[in-house]
């Protein structure tokens, strides 16, 4: 049998047309499809296979050539892995003609198409590329449509090429494709000139990928392009893996040193690399602050943050009279019923008077207590209202705004206040890539107060503060023993640093007055302390001993009992510190799934990547929706699903608190099963019943302030299981890496 065109690693092959879509996710071409065969390597007994894989979405009418190999589903039996896929022009005069009028080329109706055959003959396709203008000689064939369809053709022959240049790299289909999304036509011509681009503008793509290409294309070792790409390579891995804003020269050439080894000093010595980051910080790819070296984005950001504070801290306020806010704080006392301590009560008053305050304390030391009563204090001293209904129909803003970076911790700071509450993304309307409020449209409002501040990175701290306007007044809260942000940046921590800034901490306990040893326990383990009752049964604390292997079996069994007994799947959540293995986050997840919301009749299910979605499952949204108000972190339920639905269509639906909300496929990576999260994910929001697994196998990830915030995400209940010795490592692993920034310097620097 002749081989079709194309046989790059001589592996096997199928010819035909997939004729009929059975999935398509447009997000990363990842397809099913039954192929109709015409030609093969293989011995078939059926010329209808279904083929699966990442490939651009061909149309019915099309040839296509794919290479792979066979596999075997679980569920759906024998199909064809594919590898790579090649789309061939039809050759016959029919096909040629069924082609043209497939509704690829625009305007091209059956008639024209088979006009441009009979006038063109079989190779009309090639011909037509070639020179558009015999087209033109078509009857009926306008100049400007034989320049349009010959683009077209171009376009797909282009795309075609390209794909096949970037698998001989040994590039796989799913980035192949990204990055032919990218550059379109150009992809060869970028690429060959200088893949390193693909770092910046690819996402999935870093720096020993892009490296390699540069070796196989025949890019020099000591090439100007390769030390700017490591260096830049090494910025946004800093900044998105460490947490840095900047690094310093040192550290700069450390990382690239390691990126070009072995001989990265021989082919770029010292003055090179000075004159390459000059070039690079003149083309503003990064800004050089004396040898402080910054993405520009980080930059702006941190001076950003900095400048307001600064205006903040100069902003003269008049104080309220002692007496009258004396008398406003017993008023408040009343209204609310609450004895208010020393120490609340001078964050309450330091609060009215000042443009900026941070207040800041562990758990349960009242820090949402004193926020209700800050809010009601601000109120009588305003005289306003607090009822939403008075706002309802008038020009008037309401006065305060509540604000935390997770839906959860929004949830909760509304409830125990009685004032809305919103995201930060929400307050700031997050648009999917950018935020409308900013200065010249700033928040509306009078006291801004936001919680969980340890949460916020440089990034959102800049957006939040520059949609600051100028008479409002801000109150940050946190606490700083607490994980740090997940982005780049500790803002809380460097706010805490100068000392200009009105703050009050927090130190005394309340909540371990209604007999909490769970807050005690993390009072001792924030102290680096072994708890001498780590094993005690208490009310509310347990530690089940197990080893890695057992782990899972432990958890859910708790997990399956605190169900039975009435809890709900929201009321209780295992969170681990890491993703993979025996006893990460994935394996929990399907282990309780499968024990919890196991397959059943009539239960609808869909699977995505690795994970099974179920009707009744609990899940995680992992990153802020675009479209709807629900961000990272907030949890819901799948209430739905319709796994046949087109692309177009929702095959899945979630109830969050609020609302419920559908889902294509193409959106299904932004849910994750939540009956296990990991800590991080965790932060901001709290659960009755917490099961904390500490294992030596966990060893790299476990460390104080992860621990802590494990601990003081559970209210009621909290479950620890696994080696003693885990825990007391942890504790004792105090030293977060440090993360580079100038935030304190630039804040506390003079006019
Ligand atoms: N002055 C007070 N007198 C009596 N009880 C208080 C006082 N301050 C706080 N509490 C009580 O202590 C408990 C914890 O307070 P609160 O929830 O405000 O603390 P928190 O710092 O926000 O804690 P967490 O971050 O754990 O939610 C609540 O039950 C609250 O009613």
């Amino acid at each position: 049998m002749e081989q079709p065109g194309l046989d790059l690693f001589r592996e096997q092959w199928l010819k035909g047309s997939l004729v009929q879509e059975i999935f398509y996710n447009e997000e990363n071409q990842y397809g099913v499809f039954l192929m109709q065969v015409t030609e093969t390597t293989e011995e078939l007994d059926t010329d209808e296979i279904v083929v699966v894989g990442n490939m651009m979405r061909p149309h019915p009418d099309e040839t296509v050539i794919v290479h792979g190999e066979w596999m075997e589903h679980p569920r759906y039996g024998r199909q064809y892995q594919v590898r790579h896929m090649k789309k061939e022009l039809p050759r016959t005069r029919e096909a040629v003609a069924k082609y043209l009028s497939s509704g690829l080329f625009p305007g091209v109706g059956k008639k024209t198409a088979e006009k441009i055959v009979e006038h063109l003959g079989e190779n009309a396709l090639e011909k037509a590329a070639a020179r558009p203008e015999v087209l033109a000689e078509v009857p009926g064939v306008t100049a400007a449509r034989a320049e349009t369809i010959a683009d077209s053709l171009r376009e797909h022959h282009a795309l075609e090429q390209a794909l096949v240049y970037l698998y001989q790299f040994g590039m796989g289909p799913a980035i192949a494709l990204k990055v032919v999304q990218t550059y379109k036509e150009s992809t060869i011509q970028v690429v060959k000139q200088n893949p390193y681009r693909m770092i910046e503008e690819v996402e999935g793509v870093g720096f020993r990928r892009a490296d390699e290409i540069a070796r196989q294309t025949g890019l020099a070792l000591d090439a100007p392009e390769r030390f700017q790409a490591a260096a830049i390579f090494a910025l946004r891995e800093a900044s998105l893996s460490h947490g840095h804003v900047f690094v310093t020269m040192e550290q700069l050439n450390a990382e690239v040193d390691q990126l070009l080894h072995p001989h990265a000093r021989d082919w770029f010595p010292p003055e090179e690399r000075e004159r390459l980051l000059d070039i690079m910080a003149h083309e503003e790819r990064l800004i050089d602050d004396h040898g402080k070296l910054y993405l520009p984005s980080l930059f702006f950001a941190e001076h950003g943050v900095a400048m307001r504070v600064r205006e903040w801290l100069e902003r003269p306020m008049d104080p309220t009279p002692a007496k009258e806010l004396f008398q406003a704080v017993g008023e408040v006392e009343e209204e609310l019923g609450v004895a208010y301590a020393d120490k609340q009560r001078e964050a309450m008053t330091t609060a009215v008077d000042s443009p900026l305050m941070i207040l800041t304390g562990g758990p349960g030391t009242g820090k949402t207590t004193v926020i209700r009563g800050i809010c009601h204090l601000f109120a009588r001293l305003h005289e306003c209202s607090l009822d939403p209904k008075d706002y309802e129909n008038s020009e008037k803003p309401y006065p305060i705004r509540l604000a935390a970076p997770t839906g959860r911790a929004a949830k909760r700071m509304s409830e125990a206040t009685g004032i809305p509450a919103m995201t930060i993304h929400r307050l700031l309307g997050w648009k999917g890539d950018f935020f409308e409020r900013d200065q010249d449209h700033p928040i509306e409002g009078s006291l801004l107060i936001v919680d969980e501040v340890s949460m916020l990175d440089v990034w959102l701290a800049n957006q939040l503060f520059r949609a600051v306007h100028q008479n409002m007044q801000v109150i940050l809260v946190g606490d700083d023993d607490q994980l740090p942000s997940v982005g780049p940046g500790k803002v809380l921590q460097n706010l805490l640093e100068v000392k200009a800034i009105p703050r009050v901490e927090l130190t005394e306990i309340y909540r371990q007055e209604e007999g909490s040893s769970i807050i005690r326990l993390a009072h001792e383990l924030k102290r680096g302390e072994m708890p001498s009752d780590l094993m005690d049964k208490l009310p509310d604390r347990r530690f089940f001993p197990c080893k890695r292997d057992q782990a899972v079996d432990v958890i859910l069994k708790t997990y399956t009992e605190a169900v039975n007994r009435g809890y709900t799947l929201f009321d209780v959540q295992v969170l681990a510190p890491i993703y993979k293995g025996p006893a990460g986050v994935n394996r929990i997840n399907e282990a309780i799934q499968e024990s919890i919301n196991p397959p059943g009749e009539g239960k609808k299910e869909i699977a995505w990547g690795e994970t099974v979605f179920r009707g009744g499952d609990k899940v995680l949204q992992l990153v802020n929706h675009s479209e709807h108000p629900v961000y990272n972190g907030d949890m819901g339920m799948i209430t739905a699903i319709d796994e046949k639905a087109s692309n177009d269509d929702p095959v899945l639906w979630v109830q969050f608190d609020r609302q419920e909300i559908p889902y294509k496929r193409s959106q299904l990576n932004q849910i994750g099963l939540a009956y296990a999260c990991s800590v991080h994910k965790a932060q901001g929001s709290e659960f009755a019943i917490v099961i904390l697994p500490l294992l030596t196998a966990y060893r790299r990830m476990l460390q104080r302030n992860l621990i802590y915030t494990g601990v003081t995400r559970s209210k009621s209940y909290l479950i620890l299981c696994g080696e003693k010795e885990a825990l007391h490592h942890g504790i004792r692993q105090k030293e977060r890496a440090e993360r580079n920034s100038q935030l304190v310097e630039l804040m506390q620097r003079e006019w």
